[in-house]
C-alpha cells in the first residue's frame, strides 16, 4: 500500500465508513437473552480493555484486521440473516454510526456486544452490556442496556455485578455468565447465588458446549 492509499484508509476508518473486520460468520447466538437465535456475527478488530481471560485476544490488535467497507459488510449480512450481532474486539473503539446505518438501510435488527468502555455511537436494537473492571462502562451506557451480562471469575465478581445492576434501567435483564476456564469452579457459586437472588439469570456460552463458532 502506498502512502496516499494508507492515508485514505486511515481517514475512512476514522469516520467509520470502513472498520477493521476480523471475521463474519452466520451462527446461533450462544449467550444471554437471545440464546438459540440464528444471527450473523460481525467481529470487529481492536480492543484495549485488556481482560486477562478474554476469549478472542487475536482481536485486540486492529492493525491485523483489514479495513473493510461497512456497505460490503451489510451486503454480506443481509444475504444470511435479518439479525446481526456486532461484536469484537470492542466495536465502540470505532464510530459505529455508518455500520449501523448500512445495516438498518437493509432492514436488519442490530444487536451489540460491548464493554461500554467507549462513547456511544451507532443506533442499536439490542444492547448487551458486559462491564469490565479494567475500563468500566461510561455512564451513558447503563440506560441503553437491554441486558447486563457480568462475567464471573471469582466470588468478588458477584459484588461487582450488583454494583452495575443498581445502575441499569428497570427493564434491563440481569445475567451472570461463568468465565469459561473457571466454569467448573464458579458454576456452583453462580447457581446458589441465582436461587437466592432470582432477579439474576444464568447465561452460558452454549456455542462452546455444542462446538459451533
Ligand atoms: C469477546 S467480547 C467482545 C465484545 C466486547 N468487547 C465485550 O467484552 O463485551 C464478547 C462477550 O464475550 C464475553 N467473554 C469474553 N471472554 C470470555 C470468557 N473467557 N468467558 C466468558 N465470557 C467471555 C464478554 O464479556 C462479552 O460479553
Ligand atoms: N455463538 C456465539 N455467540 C456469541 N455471543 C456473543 C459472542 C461474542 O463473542 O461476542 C458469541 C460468539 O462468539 N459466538
Ligand atoms: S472488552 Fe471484550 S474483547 Fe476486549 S478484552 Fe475484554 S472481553 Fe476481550
Ligand atoms: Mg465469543
Amino acid at each position: 500500500m502506498n502512502v496516499h492509499d494508507k492515508e485514505v484508509n486511515e481517514r475512512l476508518v476514522a469516520d467509520g465508513r470502513y472498520v477493521p473486520l476480523m471475521e463474519e460468520f452466520y451462527t446461533i447466538q450462544g449467550e444471554g437473552f437471545h440464546t438459540g437465535k440464528a444471527a450473523y456475527f460481525v467481529r470487529i478488530g481492536g480492543c484495549d480493555v485488556g481482560c486477562h481471560w478474554c476469549d478472542v485476544k487475536e482481536s485486540w490488535n486492529a492493525a491485523l484486521h483489514p479495513p473493510t467497507a461497512v456497505e460490503e459488510i451489510a451486503e454480506h449480512a443481509a444475504k444470511h440473516s435479518s439479525t446481526v450481532v456486532v461484536t469484537g474486539g470492542e466495536p465502540l473503539t470505532w464510530n459505529m454510526g455508518p455500520l449501523t446505518k448500512a445495516l438498518k438501510d437493509r432492514g436488519i435488527t442490530i444487536h451489540l456486544e460491548t464493554s461500554g468502555s467507549y462513547p456511544v455511537t451507532g443506533v442499536w436494537d439490542w444492547v448487551c452490556l458486559s462491564p469490565k473492571k479494567t475500563k468500566p462502562p461510561l455512564p451513558e451506557w447503563y440506560a441503553l442496556a437491554n441486558e447486563l451480562k457480568v462475567i464471573v471469575y471469582n466470588r468478588h465478581d458477584l459484588k461487582w455485578a450488583e454494583m452495575h445492576a443498581e445502575r441499569v434501567g428497570e427493564g434491563c435483564l440481569l445475567y451472570l455468565q461463568p468465565e469459561w476456564s473457571r466454569r467448573k469452579e464458579v458454576m456452583p457459586m453462580i447457581a446458589e447465588y441465582v436461587m437466592a437472588n432470582p432477579k439474576w439469570r444464568v447465561s452460558l456460552q452454549t456455542h462452546k458446549y455444542i462446538g459451533i463458532p
